[in-house]
């Protein structure tokens, strides 16, 4: 037997062993057990004393880090080596963020002279947008819509949201849907001599994105005429074709393909980000995540953040068998932010072959959520009483920005009262001695009980920090982007290309000339067909 296979065996004993014993036992065993297994870099704590694991468990599931070599993975990662062995690429989206003085070799070369240049350009850029240095024709501009999709939007979303109270400068808008209501919204409550369009798309191929840069620029076009064009900047990789649409030289801003799409925030994909908080805010930004890589390249596996969560998520994966992992920020800035893990987690390690090419387990598990306390309001019930065990990650900072203190003891409250509750439920007995002190009939107390025990034994792991600051969301996503590359080294799997989103786009434009009246592809299969037929009946 391998290595691998005895670390996966030891922990399958340990899954046997702890499945039948409930969290409360856990906690009456050991009550100082969040002392063990909490797990801390400065004001950042990840707490998972409430997941169903005790030291055996742990160690065992060190020994899986170890036995699939995630230290080495680890190295091979920051080497700059085409560890994206499917597309021959280097994965180094850390160097976008290094510290003064880094230095970031990729095929024997230093990029980060590069790498330096193009992030003073475009927050040079970003500053004189917000200053007016480079204003409208009428004046600064009041408004930016970025256009792009997946990872050219979801981050600078999120990041835009998060970053609130740090938002100083034009208003930002984001057309991410091919959906023509989404620019259409959008535009109508905007007025284009005042607003600047920034189309960022790595490939500046994407069929939405190019789409709807065709739509915006014809907006402009209608109100400026030849001045559309200093309305328009870009960020791409595909320098040739930014250039091919005729967005001049000096508002692109490239990077490189050693950055995934959805690990690209960092790059001038975060132009947006930079254009709302200022240049200032989006180097603390930067040196957050940068605190986190170093954190992840030099802390010992038992005490290394990114590692110990991405465990946390394997055992509840591949040892307990939860598929699905509630992420819930107690944070309404953090609202996009579990769509933002989705992208990053599910299209990184929702795969089913291993680097090898040979079938793979378990891997990825369905990331979704919403911020509590909504959803407490929501979806909250099947979590604490439904027939499955859905493991949750929560999200809290100890202190709010720019908001009330009082509501913000509430808002923490509430995330606690929740952990306490999945862990903890409310026995038979408990909810009997309840109702009979609120005087309840022995009929109604037999009828009712059954529907409000809470089983309780239901993991979560809280992540606390200070403030949700520049630096302190930089952290975060970077916590999160090691994870992934942890679980993707420990499941064997090439994390950062993503060929399940290609044959949707292929059939997509093989589709475009029927849905729009022309004749059918050949051989269409007939469920395609009648919906077609029904599309071109409807529309009448
Ligand atoms: O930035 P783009 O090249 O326009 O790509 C936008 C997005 O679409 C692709 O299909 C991928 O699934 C994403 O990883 C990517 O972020």
């Amino acid at each position: 037997m391998s290595d691998i296979d005895t670390a996966w065996k030891r922990l399958e004993t340990e899954g046997a062993r702890l499945r039948g014993i409930h969290l409360r036992e856990l906690f009456a065993a050991d009550p100082g057990r969040s002392g063990a297994f909490t797990a801390t870099l400065d004001d950042l704590s990840i707490d998972f004393s409430k997941e169903k694991i005790d030291q055996g468990a742990f160690s065992a599931l060190l020994g899986l880090a170890e036995a699939t070599g995630v230290a080495s993975c680890r190295e091979a990662l920051f080497s700059g080596a085409p560890i994206n062995l499917t597309e021959g690429r280097a994965v180094q989206h850390m160097a976008l963020r290094a510290p003064e003085g880094a230095v970031v070799e990729i095929d024997g070369a230093d990029v980060m002279p590069e790498v330096r240049a193009t992030l003073d350009r475009f927050l040079a850029f970003a500053e004189d947008v917000r200053s007016g240095a480079y204003a409208a024709a009428d004046g600064p501009f009041t408004d930016v819509i970025n256009i792009g999709i997946g990872g050219s939007d979801l981050g600078p979303v999120m990041a835009t949201r998060a970053l609130r109270p740090d938002h100083d400068g034009p208003r930002l808008h984001f057309v991410s849907n091919v959906d023509g209501g989404h620019i259409a919204d959008v535009t109508a409550t905007l007025d284009p001599k005042r607003t600047l369009v920034i189309v960022a798309s790595k490939t500046f191929t994407t069929l939405e994105t190019m789409a709807n840069a065709d739509t915006a620029r014809a907006w402009l076009s209608a109100a400026l005429g030849d001045g559309a064009g200093a309305h328009m900047a870009a960020v791409s990789t595909n320098l040739e074709a930014t250039a091919a649409y005729g967005i001049d030289a000096s508002r692109v801003f490239g990077f490189w393909d050693w950055v995934g799409g959805r690990y690209s925030l960092w790059s001038a994909i975060g132009l947006p980000v930079a254009i709302a908080v200022g240049a200032q805010a989006f180097r603390a930004f930067l040196a957050g995540a940068a605190a986190m890589d170093a954190h992840f390249r030099e802390a010992p596996l038992a005490h290394n953040l990114p590692v110990l969560l991405a465990l946390i998520g394997v055992w509840r994966r591949n040892v307990m068998g939860w598929r699905t992992v509630g992420l819930i920020p107690y944070d309404q800035r953090l609202e996009r932010f579990p769509a933002y893990v989705q992208q990053l987690d599910m299209e990184s390690n929702g795969k089913s072959v291993t680097r090898e090419g040979r079938p793979a387990g378990a891997t990825g598990p369905v990331i979704w959520g919403e911020p509590g306390t909504n959803a407490q309001h929501s979806f909250f019930q099947l979590i604490h009483q439904g027939a499955d065990t859905v493991p949750v990650d929560f999200i809290a900072a100890a202190t709010p920005r720019g908001a009330d203190q009082h509501h913000h003891e509430l808002l923490l409250a509430n995330c606690l009262a929740q952990g306490q509750a999945l862990a903890f439920g409310k026995s038979e007995a408990e909810v009997r001695a309840d109702m009979e002190a609120e005087g309840k009939s022995a009929a109604e107390i037999e009828m009712i009980a059954p529907h409000r025990v809470f089983p309780g034994d239901r993991p979560t792991t809280t992540i606390l920090h200070r403030a949700l600051t520049p630096y302190a969301l930089g952290r975060l996503v970077a916590l999160y982007e090691h994870k992934v590359f942890v679980q993707g080294a420990i499941w064997n799997v090439n994390s950062y290309d993503q060929w399940g989103v290609e044959l949707g786009k292929v059939l997509a434009k093989a589709l475009i000339p029927a849905v729009k009246g022309e004749a059918l592809p050949e051989g269409l299969d007939g469920s395609t067909a009648g919906l077609i037929a029904r599309i071109h009946d409807l529309k009448g």
